[in-house]
């Protein structure tokens, strides 16, 4: 690497981080201040100065459950799939900020930067493939929705396709790179509350007390799937008849829900949207039958309405700085994965008024592109979307109450106050006084069940330890029974509804049955 000269890259903790002094100490653990100057020395191999960069970028994104599982307790080389790619895209980013004023001397080992990044995330990329089986390329209503799109400025590199298990999703049609944009849709064609605000229903709806913009979106979509007229015909004639979320869930998967937290959830939120629905719809027709058709605003209607902005709005923060739930033709054809193509692409581009969703990692012809939804859980993809991602999903997770006094702070045993747990597989350390449980909810125990400060790790009682993992126990040993034997049925024959339930206990049985596991090992290992 002869001929580079000396300079520096700066990457900084942005103080408005809400975890800003958790991360700061986990950076001074690594020996990094929270504003780290990476140098690039013509003496050395600037590739082992970029690995640098990627870690702290690694630490300088790490979210919640990342600190809270994780923390300075977890194994690089990463923490998450998402955290993966943020990190290495924000590396990028800077490097290529860095390019475009760069001395000339300095652009030859940018470049090398450059590519090295590339060259991890498409690794890294093909490490995390999903296999995608299309099941049918080319749908009609679909591509005359994406040729509407085109005459209303609209840009695109992917083609719509039927894809086995997701119904509709997006694939490349060509090799495309990171920061390419996969598409980009005019703000023109966005459905947000401005267009409430132009409507026939905006005067009516602004005398209801309290209603948010959010309602009054959801009931002009359900007269508008039916406005011939419709600007959006295409988009309304396109969406599913059905949306088969969890909200729609029948009896009998409700049923084998029975025991999860999954159940409360969803006849929680069927109660709330049914006392929605019961304090405006009927009133809203027989006060104003001209606006508000009653064959249009059924308890069903609602529903699918509901169904349809749960699962497929988005939200845009727009040139004035503010943040509107919106629905976006065409982009609301592309499916979620935890390793997506598009991370970001929430934010109106002000100097093309219009909406872009670049890749942070290359998509090849032929593959589907993934967006990420955002950092869901696996039971709130299951009850608003209606489905459970392929893979680990790190945002799963059983919340927990434990009274008494938090363990005092500092950034291994940090101040959480809500504690949880997570499939004890997804952890690195499972050595004594780790077991693959997360240290806060550890140390929350320790403090609890000894009454005294947090031992340290040299110190620590070995009753307190086994009561520890005793208390895990009889909490999570009922858990498991409530959710009743495995059944080991056919499936084939069983519905939509039941089958996505039985797979969901799975899943918390697995979850469980692996803390089970790791609190017998503790006590053995003890
Ligand atoms: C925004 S829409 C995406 C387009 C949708 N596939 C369609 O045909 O209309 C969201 C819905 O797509 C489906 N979906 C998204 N990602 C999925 C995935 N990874 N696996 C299965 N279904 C998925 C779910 O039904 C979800 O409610």
């Amino acid at each position: 690497m002869e001929g580079f000269s000396d300079f520096s890259l700066v990457l900084t903790l942005p103080k408005d981080d809400s975890f800003f002094e958790k991360k700061k100490k986990l950076l001074q653990l690594r020996g990094y201040g929270h504003e780290i100057q990476v140098l690039f020395s013509s003496s050395e191999d600037p590739l082992v100065a970029l690995q640098v960069m990627v870690e702290v970028a690694r630490i300088i994104h790490l979210d919640e459950p990342e600190l809270y599982f994780g923390g300075v307790e977890a194994i690089l080389p990463y923490y998450s799939r998402r955290n993966e790619l943020e990190s290495l895209n924000s590396v990028l980013k800077l490097i290529d900020m860095s390019l475009r004023d760069a001395a000339e001397k300095k652009i030859d080992v940018l470049i090398v930067l450059r590519n090295a990044v590339i060259e991890m995330i498409r690794e890294f990329g093909d490490k995390s493939k999903e296999e995608t089986v299309i099941v049918k390329c080319g749908c009609k209503g679909e591509d005359e929705l994406v040729e509407w799109g085109r005459n209303h400025g609209v840009q695109t590199k992917l083609q719509i396709a039927y894809v086995e298990g997701a119904g509709r999703g997006a694939v490349a049609a060509e090799d495309l790179e990171v920061g390419e944009c996969a598409l980009e849709i005019p703000v023109s064609i966005i459905i947000s509350e401005d267009i409430v605000y132009e409507s026939d229903m905006y005067h009516i709806l602004k005398q209801v007390d309290g209603i948010s913009t959010e309602t009054m979106l959801l009931l002009w979509s359900m007269k508008e799937r039916y406005n011939s007229n419709s600007k959006f015909k295409l988009y309304f004639e396109t969406l599913p008849e059905a949306f088969n979320t969890g909200l729609s869930f029948g009896v009998e998967a409700l049923t084998s829900l029975d025991g999860t937290l999954l159940f409360e959830e969803i006849i929680q939120a069927k109660e709330h949207l049914r006392m929605q629905y019961d304090e405006l719809c009927p009133a809203l027709c027989s006060n104003h039958p001209d606006v508000f058709q009653e064959e249009l605003y059924t308890w069903e209607k609602f529903m699918w309405a509901c169904e349809l902005w749960y699962s497929n709005s988005m939200k845009v923060i727009f040139n004035d700085g503010k943040l509107r739930t919106c629905l976006v033709p065409i982009a609301g054809l592309l499916n979620h994965s935890l390793c997506p193509h598009i991370l970001n692409y929430g934010r109106v581009d002000s100097a093309t008024s219009s909406l872009k969703f670049p890749f942070s990692r290359p998509c090849l012809k032929g593959e589907q592109c993934y967006l990420s939804y955002g950092k869901l859980s696996c039971a709130h993809l299951l009850t608003f979307y209606g489905f459970l991602p392929k893979g680990d999903n790190i945002y799963d997770s059983i919340p927990l109450d434990i009274d008494g006094p938090e363990a005092e702070e500092d950034c291994s045993n940090s101040d959480w106050t809500t504690h949880m747990v997570r499939g004890t597989w997804l952890s690195s350390n499972h050595e004594i006084f780790h077991y693959g449980l997360p240290p806060p909810l550890l140390n929350k125990l320790r403090v609890a069940l000894s009454g005294a400060n947090l031992p340290t790790d040299t110190h620590k009682d070995v009753e307190i330890e086994k009561e520890v993992l005793e208390t895990l126990h009889s909490i999570f040993n009922p858990m498991l029974e409530g959710l009743g034997e495995a059944e080991c049925i056919e499936r084939v024959n069983l519905g939509w509804d039941v089958k996505l339930a039985l797979e969901y206990n799975e899943l918390q049985r697995k979850i469980i049955s692996s803390v089970l596991a790791s609190c017998f090992s503790g006590l053995e290992m003890l």
